[in-house]
Formats: structure tokens, sequence, C-alpha cells
């Protein structure tokens, strides 16, 4: 699992160590992971052109003692000093000392280098690139060097992922100690590139719960359901589906192929879609309706494409067991309805129903994903599940890290892909994870079936996303 921790939390730590070493131990340790990740990237490091954009902060001095490392390896290091008045001295000496050089005009540098090192901000930067940053930035990534962000890319939110103004987008980011927010929440971490991280040694001195948490195949393997000998379909969960309408039938029929594939004992459709859903998946058990007449479940599903059914809707929350609401179930549910079950309830939102959810504008919610889905939690004492490039799950309250999965693919962007994913989802929940688990589970397989379906640069359909989910569940339980 990859952690991220808040910068205050970095600084503590940082600070924690620092009074147990030599000063200037810690640049030491980031500088040398630094050039070490630099010298992977260039063919060779002799001969090599090397440009450093050196802030005010000790992240350009980390670049300039990292530039030292490569010029004593025979590298040409030009510095790009964009606060001379505050530059890091020793680093400065040291770069100097090593046969380093302060560039006389920037864009001459620029224009010939093989690798920038961005060390304009790091963990200290707020509000994106300044006015006479801008210009160096956009000729760094317009050249054909390979850039590559110290610790953060240099114009990005540290805690929150969001990006205020231009931010230096990187090919790889060499972070120190542990991940940020940033690096795993867009917008921030599409700017980000590949990230490296470097350890420091400060990790003892992290609190044990982090900020954001990003699962690995390994980590979802653990939270997926296992039949055992003692199995029936009944203690595998039964999952209800209430979706679909005479206007979407295929909406319900998507939402039963994600569910089928959730490892669910069974699932139990309600709805008018019967008919479509039985002739794809004869396995499906059905029932016209009311959801509180259709039998027990361990879970339910209700949303995709249910249209104006909002009987349904109060149906599925009035019920004592954990419930998914997605889609359409979201603009027809009761807010009070939520806040006031016990049962655990999962909403699944894109950034358009979150914004709707919280009165903003969509563009709001893009720009702080983060603050967002935590916003939501809160509001509706509920689970949620903020789908995107990279998807988030957070629980509400504090003390729980907010999950990122970047698993998908743009491909997956396409239409029904949701009620796949909502079917997924309920079909794990009701085989009794918490729902955190299961949302973060389920994005994890559906972003991985994705990319099976989409592995040939395809355009792909919701029913392959669906077929490819058994391959997924194989490549996370066992990735070999
Ligand atoms: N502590 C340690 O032991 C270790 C730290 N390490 C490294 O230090 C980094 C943190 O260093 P830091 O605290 O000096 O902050 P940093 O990110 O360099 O920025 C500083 C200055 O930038 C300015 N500024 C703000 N916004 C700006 C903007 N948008 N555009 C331009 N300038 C802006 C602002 O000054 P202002 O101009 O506002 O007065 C602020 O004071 C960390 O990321 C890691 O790389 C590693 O070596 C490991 C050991
Ligand atoms: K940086």
């Amino acid at each position: 699992m990859r952690t991220a921790h808040r910068v205050e939390k970095v600084r503590t730590a940082e600070a924690e160590l620092m009074a147990r070493l030599p000063d200037g131990a810690l640049m030491q340790r980031a500088a040398a992971g630094l050039a070490a990740a630099c010298a992977d990237l260039l063919p060779r490091v002799y001969g090599s052109r090397v440009v450093l954009l050196v802030g005010s902060g000790a992240n350009g001095g980390d670049a300039l003692w990292a530039g030292a490392r490569l010029a004593r390896r025979g590298a040409g290091v030009h510095a790009v000093l964009l606060a001379p008045d505050r530059v890091h001295t020793a680093g400065l000496a040291a770069l100097t000392g090593a046969g380093g050089r302060v560039a006389d005009d920037p864009f001459d540098v620029l224009a010939t280098a093989d690798l920038v090192l961005d060390g304009i901000t790091g963990i200290g930067g707020t509000g994106g690139l300044r006015p006479d940053a801008v210009p160096v930035a956009r000729a760094a990534r317009g050249s054909d060097a390979v850039v590559v962000a110290v610790d953060l890319p240099s114009g990005v939110e540290a805690d929150s992922g969001e990006v205020r103004g231009e931010a230096l987008r990187a090919d790889l980011t060499v972070t120190f100690g542990t991940h940020k927010p940033a690096l795993l929440i867009d917008p921030a971490r599409t700017c980000a590139g590949t990230v490296r991280l470097v350890d420091i040694g400060i990790g003892p001195y992290l609190p044990s719960v982090p900020e954001v948490e990003a699962l690995h195949h390994a980590d979802v393997a653990r939270l997926l359901p296992r039949p055992t000998a003692g199995s029936d379909k009944y203690r595998r969960g039964v999952v209800g589906i209430a979706a679909g309408s005479a206007r979407y039938p295929g909406a319900a029929v998507l939402a039963v192929a994600g569910a089928l594939r959730g490892g669910a004992g069974a699932v139990r459709y309600v709805g008018p879609a019967a008919d479509a859903v039985i002739a794809r998946f004869p396995e499906t058990l059905v029932h016209a309706g009311p959801p509180a007449k259709a039998g027990r479940v361990q879970a339910w599903v209700v949303g995709p494409g249910l249209g104006e059914d909002a009987d349904a809707v109060r149906d599925v929350l009035a019920s004592d067991v954990p419930v998914l609401v997605d889609a359409d179930g979201l603009r027809l549910l009761d807010p009070d309805a939520v806040r006031a079950r016990s049962a655990p309830t999962l909403l699944t939102p894109h950034a358009g129903e979150a914004a709707a959810l919280l009165g903003r504008a969509r563009t709001e919610v893009e720009a702080a994903r983060l603050a967002s889905v935590r916003a939501l939690a809160d509001r509706f004492g509920a689970t949620v599940l903020l789908k995107g490039s990279t998807t988030l799950v957070a629980d509400p309250g504090t003390g729980v890290p907010v999950r990122a999965d970047a698993m998908g693919t743009p491909w997956l962007a396409t239409a029904g892909s949701g009620d796949v994913l909502s079917g997924l989802a309920g079909s794990l929940l009701a085989s009794g994870p918490a729902a955190r688990d299961a949302a973060s589970a389920a994005a994890h397989l559906h972003g991985l079936a994705g990319r099976l379906a989409a592995a040939r640069g395809v355009p792909i359909t919701a029913q392959e996303i669906a077929d490819a989910l058994p391959a997924a569940w194989r490549g996370v339980r066992d990735p070999g």
C-alpha cells in the first residue's frame, strides 16, 4: 500500500529525526536519492546537460546538492536561480565547487538540456507557479528534456491535490520520506508523472494513520471474498439490484452483469426490466417489485437507470442492510433518510452528481476532489466513492484515510460503465466487508477490468468491462 501524509506531519517527523542527526544529513539523503534517480534516466551522466530550476527554499537546496553530485560525475550542470537573494547557500557552494554554474540566460540552457530538475517549490509551495517562474517552467516543458520534480511538481497544493494556477508537469517525481496527498489525487497527480519514493528515514516518526492511501493488488486481494467448503449461496450473500426502467432497461442488465462477477452467491433483480435481465442472465432471481417484497438480501444497489422511481429508493433506504445508491438514486434520495440509517450506506457519484449533492459547481468538485469527497461523506454520514480518473473513497469523520485508486483508464468513461461498477460494489458489499473496503476493491477491479478490456488501445463497451472482471480478479489475486 502507498501512503501519503500531510505536510504538517512530514515536517514534525523530519524535525524529530533531524534532532538526532548531524546538520544537513536529511538533505544529503534526499539529494543522493534524487541524483541516483536522474542517473537512471540519463543514457550516461558524463557529458549530459542538466538544468536545475532553483526556488527560495530547501526544495531548491535538494536540487543544488543533487546537481553537485551529477556535476562530480561529469554532467554539465547549470542552475537557474528564481530567487537569487534567498538561494540555499550551502547547496549553491556545493554545486559551484563541483564545477556547476549559474546560468546567465535560463532559456539558452533549457533549449539544449537533457534533464531538468524542478526544485522551484516542494511542500512549502502554494498558489501555483509565480509569474516569474511561469515562462521558465513552460520553456522546460517545451524542451526535449526529461523533467524530474523534486519532492512534488512545483505549483501543486501538497495536502489537497489542487492546482490553483499553473504547475510544471514532470515525467518523474522523486519524493522523500512518504508520498504527499497531491501525488495520489487529481488534478495534481497528473502533473507528477511516475513517482519514486526515496526513504530518508522518517517512517518511524510519521503517524501510523496516513491522510490518503492507495491499495496495491495484494491489498485488494485480501479484501475479496473467498467461498469456503461450508458456503452456500445465501452465506456468500445475496445482492438485490433495484435498477432499470422501461426507458433504461440496459442499466439493469449491466448492473446485474457487474453483480454476477462480484462474488455474491446470488443476484436478485427487482424492477421493470426483468425480461431483459433474464434473457441475458438466466441465473438471476427476478421480482417485479417493490423491493420490500422481493425477499431477503444482504445488500441493495439502487439507482442505475431507475428513472423517477423514488419509491424504490425510499424502500431500499428503509431496509436494515447495507445499501449502495448510484445514478438516478442519488437524485431521488432523501438526505435525512440516509443520515437516519444504522446499516452502512455507500454513495457512488461522479463529479456532476457530487456537485448536485453538495450544491456546488461541477468544476469546484473536480478542482478539490479530496475536500469534496470528505464533505459529502460528512454531510450524509455515509461512505462515498467519488468516480473520476482517480477514484476516491471516504468515510465520514476524521481519522480514516481516504483511499485513492488510479487503476482506471480513460476508456472506462463509456456509457454503462458506472452501472457495472455499482453492481460489482453491491455484490462485494453483500459478502460482508466494510463499505469502504467493498468500494475500494470494486474501484480497483473495475479499473483493472477496463485496462484489460482496452489492452490493445481500442474503445470498450460496458459489457466488455463486465466480461473482463474475472480476469481482473485473477490479476489481483495472482499478479505473477
Ligand atoms: N526539512 C527537511 O529536513 C527536508 C526537506 N526537504 C526538502 O525541502 C522541501 C521543503 O522546503 P521548504 O520548507 O523550504 O519549502 P519549499 O517547498 O522549498 O518552498 C519554500 C519557499 O517557497 C516560497 N514559495 C511558496 N509558494 C511559492 C510559489 N508558488 N512559487 C514560488 N515560491 C513559492 C516561499 O517563500 P516566500 O517567497 O513565500 O517567502 C517558501 O518559503 C521539501 O519539499 C523537500 O524538497 C528534503 O531535503 C528532505 C529534508
Ligand atoms: K519541485
